[in-house]
Protein backbone atom coordinates (compact mmCIF):
# COMPACT_ATOMS: atom_id res chain seq x y z
CA UNK A 1 0.00 0.00 0.00
CA UNK A 2 1.00 3.55 -1.37
CA UNK A 3 0.60 6.16 1.60
CA UNK A 4 -0.17 9.55 -0.07
CA UNK A 5 -2.34 12.68 0.86
CA UNK A 6 -4.08 14.57 -1.68
CA UNK A 7 -5.82 18.39 -0.99
CA UNK A 8 -8.24 19.70 -3.56
CA UNK A 9 -8.83 23.89 -2.93
CA UNK A 10 -8.49 23.09 0.56
CA UNK A 11 -9.68 25.56 3.01
CA UNK A 12 -9.84 26.26 6.52
CA UNK A 13 -11.49 29.49 7.93
CA UNK A 14 -11.88 30.25 11.61
CA UNK A 15 -14.46 33.04 11.90
CA UNK A 16 -14.31 36.14 14.44
CA UNK A 17 -17.32 36.37 16.55
CA UNK A 18 -16.35 39.74 18.55
CA UNK A 19 -18.25 42.83 18.50
CA UNK A 20 -15.42 45.49 18.45
CA UNK A 21 -15.05 43.68 14.42
CA UNK A 22 -15.02 46.90 12.44
CA UNK A 23 -11.87 47.91 14.36
CA UNK A 24 -10.49 44.44 14.68
CA UNK A 25 -10.37 44.48 10.38
CA UNK A 26 -9.35 47.68 10.20
CA UNK A 27 -5.94 46.96 13.06
CA UNK A 28 -5.00 43.42 10.88
CA UNK A 29 -5.39 44.30 7.49
CA UNK A 30 -2.36 45.73 7.06
CA UNK A 31 -0.19 43.03 9.43
CA UNK A 32 2.48 40.73 6.92
CA UNK A 33 1.62 37.71 9.54
CA UNK A 34 -1.40 36.02 9.92
CA UNK A 35 -4.25 34.72 7.22
CA UNK A 36 -5.98 37.01 5.07
CA UNK A 37 -8.85 38.68 7.08
CA UNK A 38 -12.66 38.55 4.95
CA UNK A 39 -15.90 38.51 6.37
CA UNK A 40 -18.38 35.31 6.14
CA UNK A 41 -21.96 35.83 4.71
CA UNK A 42 -23.46 36.93 7.99
CA UNK A 43 -20.34 39.89 7.84
CA UNK A 44 -18.80 38.24 10.64
CA UNK A 45 -14.60 38.80 10.04
CA UNK A 46 -13.12 35.53 8.96
CA UNK A 47 -9.48 34.68 9.64
CA UNK A 48 -8.79 33.01 5.99
CA UNK A 49 -6.43 30.59 7.91
CA UNK A 50 -5.99 28.30 4.94
CA UNK A 51 -7.21 29.16 1.55
CA UNK A 52 -7.34 26.77 -2.04
CA UNK A 53 -4.67 24.50 -0.88
CA UNK A 54 -3.42 22.22 -3.69
CA UNK A 55 -1.04 19.66 -3.22
CA UNK A 56 0.25 16.03 -3.17
CA UNK A 57 2.18 13.83 -1.00
CA UNK A 58 3.79 10.83 -2.19
CA UNK A 59 5.46 7.68 -0.88
CA UNK A 60 9.31 9.03 0.50
CA UNK A 61 8.33 12.70 0.49
CA UNK A 62 9.98 14.94 3.41
CA UNK A 63 7.45 17.92 3.45
CA UNK A 64 8.83 20.95 4.98
CA UNK A 65 6.37 23.85 5.43
CA UNK A 66 8.21 27.20 6.00
CA UNK A 67 6.04 30.65 6.65
CA UNK A 68 6.02 33.46 8.54
CA UNK A 69 3.77 33.46 12.16
CA UNK A 70 0.37 32.77 11.30
CA UNK A 71 0.72 31.91 7.71
CA UNK A 72 -1.25 28.07 8.25
CA UNK A 73 1.23 25.78 9.06
CA UNK A 74 0.16 24.89 12.12
CA UNK A 75 -3.73 24.60 10.80
CA UNK A 76 -2.29 22.56 8.24
CA UNK A 77 -0.86 20.49 9.97
CA UNK A 78 -3.67 19.99 12.72
CA UNK A 79 -5.77 19.36 9.29
CA UNK A 80 -3.43 16.33 8.32
CA UNK A 81 -4.23 15.04 11.64
CA UNK A 82 -7.69 15.39 11.67
CA UNK A 83 -8.08 17.50 14.08
CA UNK A 84 -9.78 20.51 12.13
CA UNK A 85 -12.23 19.63 9.13
CA UNK A 86 -11.64 21.60 5.49
CA UNK A 87 -14.14 24.10 5.15
CA UNK A 88 -13.98 24.12 1.50
CA UNK A 89 -12.49 21.43 -0.79
CA UNK A 90 -11.02 18.08 -0.63
CA UNK A 91 -8.64 16.04 1.43
CA UNK A 92 -7.64 12.22 1.19
CA UNK A 93 -5.61 10.51 2.69
CA UNK A 94 -4.04 6.71 2.70
CA UNK A 95 -1.86 5.27 5.41
CA UNK A 96 -1.79 5.42 9.37
CA UNK A 97 -1.29 8.86 11.07
CA UNK A 98 0.73 9.45 13.84
CA UNK A 99 0.45 13.51 14.54
CA UNK A 100 3.47 14.39 17.15
CA UNK A 101 1.61 18.01 17.61
CA UNK A 102 1.18 17.56 21.19
CA UNK A 103 2.55 14.90 22.78
CA UNK A 104 1.10 15.35 26.37
CA UNK A 105 -2.08 15.62 25.57
CA UNK A 106 -4.10 12.72 27.10
CA UNK A 107 -2.02 11.91 29.90
CA UNK A 108 -4.27 11.09 32.76
CA UNK A 109 -2.49 12.55 36.11
CA UNK A 110 -3.77 10.76 38.27
CA UNK A 111 -3.25 7.33 36.76
CA UNK A 112 0.52 5.86 37.13
CA UNK A 113 3.10 5.46 33.99
CA UNK A 114 2.64 2.18 32.80
CA UNK A 115 -1.37 2.87 33.30
CA UNK A 116 -0.71 5.87 30.60
CA UNK A 117 1.31 3.96 28.52
CA UNK A 118 -1.65 1.04 28.55
CA UNK A 119 -4.57 3.53 28.08
CA UNK A 120 -2.52 5.21 25.08
CA UNK A 121 -2.34 1.82 23.51
CA UNK A 122 -6.68 1.73 23.90
CA UNK A 123 -7.19 4.84 22.62
CA UNK A 124 -5.30 4.48 19.47
CA UNK A 125 -6.92 1.25 19.24
CA UNK A 126 -4.28 -1.53 20.21
CA UNK A 127 -4.90 -4.66 21.21
CA UNK A 128 -3.97 -5.66 24.69
CA UNK A 129 -1.60 -8.16 23.52
CA UNK A 130 0.41 -5.74 21.54
CA UNK A 131 0.49 -3.15 24.14
CA UNK A 132 1.59 -5.32 26.50
CA UNK A 133 4.60 -6.43 24.05
CA UNK A 134 5.39 -2.48 24.15
CA UNK A 135 4.83 -1.63 27.63
CA UNK A 136 8.23 -3.05 28.50
CA UNK A 137 10.14 -1.32 25.85
CA UNK A 138 8.94 2.18 26.17
CA UNK A 139 9.17 2.25 30.23
CA UNK A 140 12.93 1.24 29.56
CA UNK A 141 13.17 3.97 27.39
CA UNK A 142 11.86 6.66 29.68
CA UNK A 143 14.46 5.33 32.39
CA UNK A 144 11.70 6.91 34.55
CA UNK A 145 11.83 3.26 37.12
CA UNK A 146 10.00 3.40 40.06
CA UNK A 147 8.43 6.48 39.18
CA UNK A 148 6.37 4.75 36.61
CA UNK A 149 4.45 2.95 39.17
CA UNK A 150 3.31 6.45 40.61
CA UNK A 151 0.49 8.59 39.73
CA UNK A 152 1.75 11.02 36.59
CA UNK A 153 1.02 14.10 38.72
CA UNK A 154 3.86 13.30 40.80
CA UNK A 155 6.33 13.98 37.86
CA UNK A 156 8.28 17.07 37.47
CA UNK A 157 7.33 18.37 34.12
CA UNK A 158 10.54 17.03 32.22
CA UNK A 159 10.11 13.48 33.06
CA UNK A 160 6.20 13.92 31.97
CA UNK A 161 7.65 15.36 28.73
CA UNK A 162 9.95 11.97 28.51
CA UNK A 163 6.57 9.69 28.99
CA UNK A 164 4.88 11.28 26.70
CA UNK A 165 7.71 11.18 24.03
CA UNK A 166 8.64 7.40 24.89
CA UNK A 167 4.28 6.97 24.33
CA UNK A 168 3.86 8.95 20.90
CA UNK A 169 7.12 7.75 19.26
CA UNK A 170 6.63 3.74 19.67
CA UNK A 171 3.73 4.13 17.29
CA UNK A 172 4.06 2.75 13.48
CA UNK A 173 2.83 5.18 11.02
CA UNK A 174 2.71 5.78 7.64
CA UNK A 175 2.28 9.49 7.94
CA UNK A 176 4.41 11.37 10.59
CA UNK A 177 3.07 14.85 11.38
CA UNK A 178 5.39 17.16 13.14
CA UNK A 179 5.87 21.00 14.64
CA UNK A 180 9.25 21.78 14.75
CA UNK A 181 11.64 19.03 16.01
CA UNK A 182 10.89 17.57 19.35
CA UNK A 183 13.58 17.66 21.87
CA UNK A 184 13.05 16.55 25.44
CA UNK A 185 14.99 16.10 28.66
CA UNK A 186 18.19 16.56 29.93
CA UNK A 187 21.30 16.41 27.33
CA UNK A 188 21.39 12.60 27.60
CA UNK A 189 17.81 12.01 26.94
CA UNK A 190 17.84 14.58 24.33
CA UNK A 191 20.65 12.62 22.28
CA UNK A 192 18.70 9.52 23.00
CA UNK A 193 15.28 11.13 21.95
CA UNK A 194 16.76 12.36 18.62
CA UNK A 195 18.45 8.99 17.46
CA UNK A 196 14.86 7.81 18.02
CA UNK A 197 12.92 9.83 16.02
CA UNK A 198 15.67 9.98 13.29
CA UNK A 199 14.27 5.91 13.31
CA UNK A 200 10.55 6.90 13.10
CA UNK A 201 11.26 9.74 10.41
CA UNK A 202 13.00 6.78 8.73
CA UNK A 203 10.62 4.19 9.04
CA UNK A 204 7.31 6.92 7.83
CA UNK A 205 6.70 7.09 4.36
CA UNK A 206 5.74 10.16 4.37
CA UNK A 207 6.88 13.17 6.96
CA UNK A 208 5.01 16.49 7.45
CA UNK A 209 7.00 19.45 9.14
CA UNK A 210 6.69 22.78 10.20
CA UNK A 211 9.86 24.86 10.89
CA UNK A 212 11.27 27.79 11.58
CA UNK A 213 14.85 26.10 11.53
CA UNK A 214 16.10 26.23 7.74
CA UNK A 215 19.03 23.63 8.67
CA UNK A 216 16.77 21.03 10.13
CA UNK A 217 14.55 21.37 6.95
CA UNK A 218 17.70 20.86 4.82
CA UNK A 219 18.95 18.01 6.67
CA UNK A 220 15.56 15.91 6.76
CA UNK A 221 13.38 17.22 4.19
CA UNK A 222 13.62 17.15 0.37
CA UNK A 223 10.62 19.05 -0.22
CA UNK A 224 10.20 22.79 1.06
CA UNK A 225 6.32 24.35 0.97
CA UNK A 226 6.54 28.31 1.73
CA UNK A 227 3.24 29.53 3.19
CA UNK A 228 2.02 32.59 3.05
CA UNK A 229 -1.39 34.38 4.15
CA UNK A 230 -2.38 30.76 4.08
CA UNK A 231 -1.56 30.28 0.39
CA UNK A 232 1.36 28.41 -1.35
CA UNK A 233 3.73 30.55 -2.37
CA UNK A 234 6.57 27.90 -3.66
CA UNK A 235 6.79 24.36 -3.37
CA UNK A 236 9.76 23.21 -4.22
CA UNK A 237 12.67 20.68 -4.01
CA UNK A 238 15.50 20.62 -1.48
CA UNK A 239 18.77 20.52 -2.83
CA UNK A 240 20.67 18.49 -0.39
CA UNK A 241 23.43 20.99 1.29
CA UNK A 242 26.99 19.53 -0.05
CA UNK A 243 29.29 18.43 3.15
N1 LIG B 1 -8.29 28.58 16.75
C1 LIG B 1 -8.16 29.67 16.01
N2 LIG B 1 -9.07 30.67 16.02
C2 LIG B 1 -8.95 31.78 15.25
N3 LIG B 1 -7.90 31.99 14.42
C3 LIG B 1 -6.95 31.05 14.37
C4 LIG B 1 -7.00 29.85 15.15
N4 LIG B 1 -5.91 29.09 14.88
C5 LIG B 1 -5.19 29.80 13.98
N5 LIG B 1 -5.82 30.96 13.67
C6 LIG B 1 -5.36 31.98 12.70
O1 LIG B 1 -5.03 31.28 11.50
C7 LIG B 1 -3.86 31.84 10.93
C8 LIG B 1 -2.83 30.72 10.76
O2 LIG B 1 -2.37 30.31 12.04
P1 LIG B 1 -1.36 29.08 12.25
O3 LIG B 1 -1.31 28.77 13.72
O4 LIG B 1 -1.72 27.98 11.34
O5 LIG B 1 0.04 29.74 11.77
P2 LIG B 1 1.53 29.18 11.82
O6 LIG B 1 2.08 29.31 10.44
O7 LIG B 1 1.57 27.83 12.45
O8 LIG B 1 2.24 30.25 12.76
P3 LIG B 1 3.50 30.13 13.78
O9 LIG B 1 4.74 30.11 12.93
O10 LIG B 1 3.38 31.40 14.56
O11 LIG B 1 3.30 28.90 14.61
C9 LIG B 1 -3.41 32.98 11.84
O12 LIG B 1 -3.88 34.20 11.28
C10 LIG B 1 -4.09 32.68 13.16
O13 LIG B 1 -4.41 33.91 13.81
Amino acid sequence: MEAFIRARDLSVDFPIYDNSHRSFKKKVLNLTTGGRIGSDAGKHPVVSALAELNFDFSHGDRVGLVGHNGSGKTTLLRVLSGVYAPVRGQLSVRGKIASLLDVSMGLDPDATGFENIYLRGIMDGLKPALIRSKIDEIADFTDLGEYLNLPVRTYSSGMMLRLAFAISTSVEADILIMDEWLSVGDAEFSAKAAARLDVLVGNAAILVIASHNPALIARICTRKIHLEHGRVLSDEPVVPEVQ
